[in-house]
C-alpha cells in the first residue's frame, strides 16, 4: 500500500467518529453571505487572464507539527501565535495541517490559527469526502488541498465545485505531467508542483523547474515543499513561481517572522532577474 493510501485509510476511519458535528444547510448559509475566494486567489498573485500579474512571490506558511517523511518536526504550543508570526512576516496565506495521525494536527489548530490572522487561511488535509469541505468552511478555511493523485477525474469536478459552492478555493496539487494536464482540463485557478514524491517521500526541488511550463499563465502556480534554505526560494522564484509553500523551515526557524520576509523578498527579486 503507498503512504498516500494509508493516510486517506486513517482519514476516512477518524472522519466517521465526527461527522455529525457541522450541520452542512447552516454552512451553506454561512457561505453564501462570504466571499473569501476571490480575496485568497488574489492574494496569491492570481488574475484573470490577459491582465498582468503580481510580480511578487507570495509565501504560504504551513503549521507544520510531524510528517511521514520527518517524524516530529517541532514543539507548536500555540499555533495560533506561530501563525500571527508568519502574519508579521508577510506571508500570504497560512497553511494548517489538519490531519491528525500522520502530521499531528487537528481542527483545533485550524481555529486557533483561524482566530489569530486576517490573511487566508488553508485547511491542508487529505480531502476525499464532501464532508470535509463543509467541514473546512465551518472552521473558516478560504482554501482547500486538492490532491490530484487521490482523486479521480469525476471526484476532482465535483469536490473543485463544492469548494467554489462553499466560497472557498483550491490549490489543486500536482506531481506529473498528467496531472497537471488534469488539473488545467477541470478549471483549478491555483495549480501547484508538489516536489516531494508521495510514493517515495523523497523530494526533487529540480522538479517544480521541470513541470512549471506546462501550468498554464493564466493560473496561480504554487512550488511545494522542499525549501531548507534561501537558495531554495530562490530557485523557485527564478523558475517563475507566483507562491511558494514552506513548512518544516519556518516551523524549524528561530525567527518565523524574518524568516518568511527573507523568503519573500529572495523569491521575489529572484524572479525579477536581480
Ligand atoms: O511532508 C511529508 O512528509 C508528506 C508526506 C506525505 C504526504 C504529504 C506530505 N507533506 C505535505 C506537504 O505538502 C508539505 O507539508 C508542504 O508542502 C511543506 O513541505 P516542507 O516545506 O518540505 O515541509
Amino acid at each position: 500500500m503507498t503512504v498516500l493510501q494509508s493516510i486517506i485509510d486513517g482519514v476516512r476511519e477518524d472522519l466517521e467518529g465526527r461527522r455529525l458535528t457541522v450541520d452542512e444547510r447552516e454552512i451553506i448559509e454561512l457561505a453564501s453571505a462570504a466571499t473569501p475566494a476571490l480575496d485568497a486567489f488574489a492574494s496569491l498573485g492570481g488574475r484573470e487572464a490577459g491582465e498582468d500579474r503580481d510580480q511578487s512571490v507570495h509565501i504560504i506558511s504551513e503549521v507544520k507539527r510531524k510528517s511521514p517523511s520527518k517524524g516530529a518536526l517541532a514543539e507548536i504550543p500555540e499555533p495560533a501565535a506561530l501563525a500571527s508570526m508568519y502574519e508579521a512576516g508577510g506571508a500570504s496565506v497560512i497553511s494548517v495541517l489538519t490531519e491528525e495521525r500522520r502530521f499531528g494536527g487537528s481542527l483545533a489548530d485550524l481555529d486557533a490559527v483561524r482566530a489569530a490572522v486576517s490573511v487566508p487561511v488553508l485547511r491542508k488535509d487529505f480531502m476525499v469526502e464532501p464532508y470535509q469541505f463543509f467541514e473546512a468552511r465551518a472552521h473558516g478555511a478560504d482554501l482547500v488541498l486538492l490532491i490530484v493523485a487521490a482523486l479521480d477525474d469525476a471526484k476532482l469536478a465535483e469536490f473543485l465545485a463544492l469548494t467554489h459552492q462553499l466560497g472557498m478555493n483550491a490549490l489543486v496539487e500536482t506531481h506529473t505531467p498528467e496531472e497537471i494536464q488534469r488539473a488545467a482540463a477541470v478549471g483549478a485557478k491555483i495549480i501547484g508542483v508538489n516536489t516531494r514524491n508521495l510514493k517515495t517521500l523523497d523530494v526533487d526541488i529540480t522538479t517544480f523547474g521541470a513541470l512549471k511550463d506546462l501550468i498554464p499563465s493564466d493560473r496561480v502556480i504554487v512550488a511545494e515543499s522542499g525549501v531548507q534554505e534561501l537558495a531554495d526560494v530562490q530557485l523557485y522564484g527564478s523558475q517563475g513561481a507566483d507562491a511558494i509553500l514552506v513548512g518544516e523551515a519556518l516551523v524549524k526557524s528561530g525567527d518565523p517572522a524574518a524568516t518568511v520576509r527573507a523568503y519573500r523578498e529572495a523569491a521575489t527579486a529572484a524572479r525579477a532577474g536581480k
